[in-house]
């Protein structure tokens, strides 16, 4: 049997998270309480939000408890846990969310694949035989039951792969089918309502065009930004172009992940991953997948090198291989 354990965080008397994991069967917990304690006091001096900083702490504890589960020191009932395994220890266990899933953001576009007559299933497993590393379903006229029945057979697909699945606009659909997260827009569900609903442990995206929404999107408890369009696009009616200098700003004016979106292709996707910050992960594209007669699973590979950002002195002049990979069309 296993065990769950459960945290509950209230924050500023309001905002209320249950956070739960399995439990660890072990004697070694002794200073677990003050490490935890610690970490979150670490992660709010560097800036975190609340929520973030205790989700990063519970993270390392668990991680550390699991490490050192197994060591025998000393005679009495109880051990200590091993709080320095992140010094000796590199090969830590992943967190919920890794920002390298943003390389190569897919967005189904249901018009599109009625276009091409294609299924939002097949779109989804072309996508991930193509290298897509995390999908999101944008279906802005599809019927709620079946966009939900379309999330859930999208998520059998993507589950075994390891390929996180996020919901455009949708947190009710996120919900229904245990989706692993959304993404919002700035006159969508706001950020900070949707991480309640959806708890501390689900990928929360949001569209940030200024450092001021990048700024909120922090304080919301989002766990990545898309920014766009850089390039101009007819996949999206009426938006802003931001260009490579408004993405560059974004970036440099937050510390969250950074997925850049807005006509972006083969011929362009190597300029945006130049731009260096150390925060921009990738590029978010859905004409440059779906908008094909054929989505094969004949992947084209782009090398491009990028200069690392002097912002990070060990990336410094640093060659950053970005390889991306696009689906092409095989008429
Ligand atoms: C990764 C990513 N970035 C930005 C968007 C745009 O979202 P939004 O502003 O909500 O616009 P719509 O997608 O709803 O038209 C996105 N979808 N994904
Ligand atoms: C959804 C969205 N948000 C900003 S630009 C855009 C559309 C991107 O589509 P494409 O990759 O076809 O340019």
């Amino acid at each position: 049997m296993s065990l769950r354990v459960q945290l509950l965080l209230i924050i500023a008397g309001k905002d209320f998270y249950e956070l739960h994991s399995s439990r660890v069967k072990t004697r070694n917990t002794h200073g677990t309480g003050c490490s935890l304690a610690s970490c979150i006091a670490a992660e709010l001096a560097k800036g975190s939000p609340m929520l973030s900083a205790v989700k990063v702490a519970k993270r390392f504890i668990e991680t550390a408890l699991d490490y050192s589960k197994d060591l025998v020191i000393g005679n009495g009932p109880q051990g200590p846990f091993d709080h320095l395994l992140r010094l000796k220890n590199t090969s830590c266990r992943q967190e919920a969310f890794n920002p390298s899933d943003l390389f190569l953001y897919a967005v189904t576009d249901s018009g599109m694949n009625k276009k091409w007559g294609r299924s939002i299933t097949d779109a989804v497993k072309s996508a991930i035989e193509g290298g897509a590393t995390i999908i999101q379903l944008r279906e802005k006229d599809a019927d709620t039951g079946e966009f939900l029945e379309a999330a859930r057979a999208c998520l059998k697909i993507c589950r075994p792969h390891g390929v996180p699945l996020l919901v455009n606009d949708r947190i009710d659909i996120a919900l229904a089918c245990d989706a692993d997260g959304v993404h919002v827009g700035q006159s969508d569900m706001p950020a900070r309502v949707a991480r309640t609903l959806l708890g501390p442990e689900k990928i929360i995206g949001v569209s940030c065009k200024t450092p001021q929404h990048a700024q909120q999107a922090w304080i919301d408890g989002a766990d990545y930004i898309g920014c766009g369009g850089v390039y101009p696009t007819n996949t999206k009616a009426n938006n802003l172009t931001v260009g490579l200098d408004g993405l560059k700003t974004v970036c440099l004016s937050s510390k969250l992940p950074v997925v850049a979106i807005g006509g972006i292709g083969i011929s362009n996707a190597s300029d945006v991953m130049r731009l260096g910050v150390p925060n921009l992960k990738g590029v978010a594209v859905v004409s440059a997948l779906f908008d094909r007669e054929c989505v094969t699973t004949e992947d084209q590979e782009v090398t491009c090198c990028a200069k690392g950002d002097a912002m990070n002195s060990k990336m410094e002049n640093e060659e950053l291989q970005v390889r991306v990979f696009l689906i092409v069309t095989r008429i």
